[in-house]
């Protein structure tokens, strides 16, 4: 806990006047620069006309400035936030972006947070100081220097910092205990040691981050992503970044955090949008969602598709040049063995058959016409003939159909017959009936993951297509190397400071950016491209993810380049994780690390108590996070009636929000009781809203089920009839551990029956 504030100095005012002076300097220097771009920018969109080549160089300059400005506005605020003093008698400032003195050799003026220089911010101690004398973390309103921090690393001063080593305490707890806002901040000052190895870990490979909950997972996952992409530049901008996360509410929520660090090109999404084409807005209940979930699906959809390859009983006749032709079984089968046996997708294998029966039939044709009369120029004519026959084209598509992955699906789960044929030895009666729905209903989230395999079993992806684009990839560099040269002959763009174009292109990226002459950063690029494999792929809340959900991560990483963070004992879904062994034994086996985040930074101790006692009536060998500090308010409980919660809650409701000022407050509750609650809160408290809605994590009250809270975090939480969160699911303790562990400051439980067990650490 942290009481003890380490070996720090007081603030005097000639250094913070000294401070303000450099931080000032800084400033103008980023005016400068953007001052810079804005021109260039402006000379670049005032130019017109011109050659194809012309335009391709302005339309990538265009870009560059327009990135290059977006970043410098997002640095503005908290620009520089520490500095470095080192035995050698230097001095280097830490913030946001890098920025370089041009008129005297280049000397940095601002060194980046990812900038291996800037590493002992965040490492050094006193016991290992890594030639640091002193950190300090600046504080600062604006452009203004409000403060400053200390921390004077000498194993003979009085106090080493609090016994869980943090970094720059003061401030971060002054971060921690700000009201929330809705939205995620980024935590770039205040990174802690434990944190910063996991950020800067080698981008290649399997990482695996397991944390308790308010660990910084999250915000670690995100500050990663900037790190690499500042890192590996070149590697990510040609094939992305992509973030993957629990639900909208939760992307919402984590929307900014990117853009405050001046990154833009990663593609944050939900497993379920990662089909292009399809908003997964259908709802399903848990169970549904966990059958569809199961490895055994591969199997189901694969019977599916094999049973959409028909052979008539005996035969069928078809008419043909006014005579009757004969479809028989024997030669289709015949003909599917041989397309089966070519282990193509259905779609390509299609044609292996429909050469088989149309090689057979335009035989049948010749046969009577007299074949020792025909050579094969004749055949071959009567096979196109047959090919150009609607009639025979008829049967043979209804023989082996041209299939799409949403078509087929709807098929399937809405008939009882497909679903029983093609899932008969994987699910029971039940199982099925479970699954079915009407005709044309939406998309769950589940679904998507079915329809990524569907498509990669029906190969839509035309092989022709993809040749094509391969050659147009080759012209594309070819070019792009000669535009590369001509730009750098310009001397405007290679002004030594920022804008050396092989400093930030080569000729691939630009070939890139060339084909995406239509403004799209890779990111883009992928969420509109079912088969684009990222460079990265970070995955939050990872133990919520089924089986099937990993094909399709997996499919799209195939360097396994993965950072997998998440809480095996948060997992709430029916098919999630119960271990990460479990999950990644089938694509890495045992190559992967895994590293583990220890202290709690957003749930004061109080509340981790309480929480405590459901984590071990869970049976987990997962231990508590460590909190980080106290929060000086203890967490209650009320007994509520289950007929008077619409009455009695808003009160409830309104104390809590009185109690946080203007912070954030969720009431959690299970879903059953989401709508009488949520009508009467709506009702009487004003500011409240109901449900994952846009503006809902920014107004003063949300009403969440805890499925829908993962991840997000309040001011104050009340969890409501934690019986029925613990009776809601076969995971129900998880959910309950979910629920508690949302506040940073306040915590209140209203139960309906008597208090549960697990929560007896808590007070009435
Ligand atoms: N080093 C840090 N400095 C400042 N704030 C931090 C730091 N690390 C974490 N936090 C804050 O702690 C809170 C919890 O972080 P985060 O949401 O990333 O945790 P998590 O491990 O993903 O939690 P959960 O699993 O419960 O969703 C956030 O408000 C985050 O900004």
């Amino acid at each position: 806990m942290s009481d003890s504030r380490g070996d720090r100095e007081p603030e005097r005012t000639d250094d913070i006047a000294a401070e303000q002076h450099y931080v000032s300097m800084l400033y103008d220097k980023l005016d400068e620069l953007r001052r810079y771009t804005t021109e260039r920018l402006s000379e670049t969109l005032a130019q017109t006309g011109g050659t194809p080549q012309a335009r391709t160089e302005r339309d990538i300059s265009t870009k560059m400035h327009t990135e290059k400005l977006a970043q410098l506005s997002a640095v503005e605020n908290g620009l520089c936030f520490g500095r470095l003093d080192l035995d050698s008698q230097e001095r280097f400032h830490i913030g946001r972006l890098g920025l370089f003195d041009e008129d005297n050799e280049y000397e940095p003026l601002l060194l980046d947070w990812r900038a291996p220089a800037a590493r002992p911010f965040y490492l050094a101690t006193a016991a290992s100081r890594d030639g640091v004398v002193r950190r300090r973390h600046l504080r600062t309103r604006q452009r203004t220097v409000t403060g400053y921090e200390d921390e004077v690393l000498d194993l003979d001063s009085a106090e080493q910092g609090s016994h869980l080593g943090l970094a720059g305490e003061a401030t971060l707890l002054a971060a921690l205990d700000a009201r929330r806002t809705g939205q995620m901040t980024d935590i770039v000052a205040t990174i802690q040691a434990e944190q910063d190895r996991i950020i800067r870990s080698k981008m290649n490979g399997v990482l695996v981050v397991q944390g308790g909950p308010g660990t910084g997972k999250t915000a670690v996952a995100l500050h990663r992503a900037a790190y690499l992409l500042y890192t590996y530049r070149q590697q990510l901008t040609k094939r992305g970044v992509l973030v993957v996360g629990p639900n909208e509410t939760f992307l919402r929520y984590i929307g900014q955090v990117l853009p405050s660090l001046g990154e833009t090109g990663v593609l944050l999404s939900t497993v379920g949008e990662l089909y292009p084409g399809v908003t997964a807005t259908g709802t399903e209940s848990a169970e549904a969602a966990e059958i569809k979930g199961r490895s055994s699906m591969v199997k189901v959809l694969n019977t599916a598709v094999r049973d959409r390859q028909q052979v008539p009983k005996d035969h069928i006749e078809v008419t043909f040049d006014r005579e009757a032709l004969r479809v028989d079984r024997r030669t289709c089968t015949q003909a599917r063995t041989k397309a089966r046996r070519s282990r193509k997708p259905h779609n390509e294998a299609r044609k292996v058959f429909l050469r088989e029966m149309f090689s057979a039939l335009s035989l049948q044709v010749a046969d009577r016409l007299g074949r020792d009369l025909l050579d094969q120029r004749d055949i071959d004519d009567i096979d196109s003939e047959l090919r150009q026959d609607p009639g025979v084209c008829k049967v043979l598509d209804g023989l082996w159909p041209e299939l799409t992955a949403p078509e087929l699906l709807d098929e399937l789960l809405s008939s009882p017959e497909r679903l029983k044929t093609a899932a008969r030895k994987q699910l029971d009666t039940d199982e099925r009936a479970m699954l079915l729905r009407e005709p044309g209903s939406a998309w769950a989230p589940s679904d998507a993951p079915l329809l990524d395999e569907l498509a990669e079993l029906l190969g839509e992806d035309d092989e022709q297509q993809r040749h094509e684009q391969a050659q147009q990839e080759r012209e594309e560099l070819a070019y792009a190397q000669g535009v590369l040269h001509i730009m750098e002959q310009d001397d405007e763009i290679i002004d030594p400071e920022r804008l050396r174009v092989s400093d930030v292109l080569d000729a691939e990226v630009l070939a890139e950016r060339h084909r995406a002459s239509s403004d799209l950063t890779a990111a883009e690029r992928a969420a509109g491209d079912r088969t684009w494999t990222f460079g990265h792929v970070i995955v939050d809340e990872a133990q919520e993810l089924s089986a099937m959900a990993w094909r399709v991560l997996m499919r799209r990483c195939p360097s396994r380049s993965m950072t997998l963070v998440g809480d095996i004992a948060q997992t709430g879904a029916l098919g999630g994780a119960r271990s990460w062994q479990e999950i990644l034994h089938p694509y890495v086996a045992d190559r992967w690390r895994l590293e583990q985040l220890t202290i709690n930074y957003r749930t004061p101790a109080e509340i981790m108590s309480v929480a405590d006692g459901v984590l071990s009536a869970m049976g987990t060998d997962l231990e508590t996070p460590t909190s980080v500090r106290t929060a000086g308010v203890r967490p209650w409980s009320r007994h509520v009636p289950g007929d008077e919660l619409a009455t009695r809650l808003p009160a409830l409701v309104s104390g809590e929000l009185e109690a946080v000022g203007d912070g954030r407050l969720a009431v959690l509750l299970p879903p059953e009781r989401l709508e009488a609650v949520g009508t009467s809160l709506t009702e009487q408290v004003p500011g409240t809203v109901v449900g994952p809605q846009p503006e809902g994590l920014e107004s003063p009250a949300v009403l969440l089920t805890v499925d829908q809270a993962k991840g997000l975090e309040f001011d104050s939480v009340l969890v409501v009839d934690p019986d029925g969160v613990i009776a809601g699911s076969e995971r129900g303790l998880n959910d309950l551990y979910v629920a508690l562990t949302r506040a940073t400051q306040r915590l209140g439980v209203v139960h309906t029956g008597a208090l549960p067990d697990v929560l007896g650490a808590l007070e009435p």
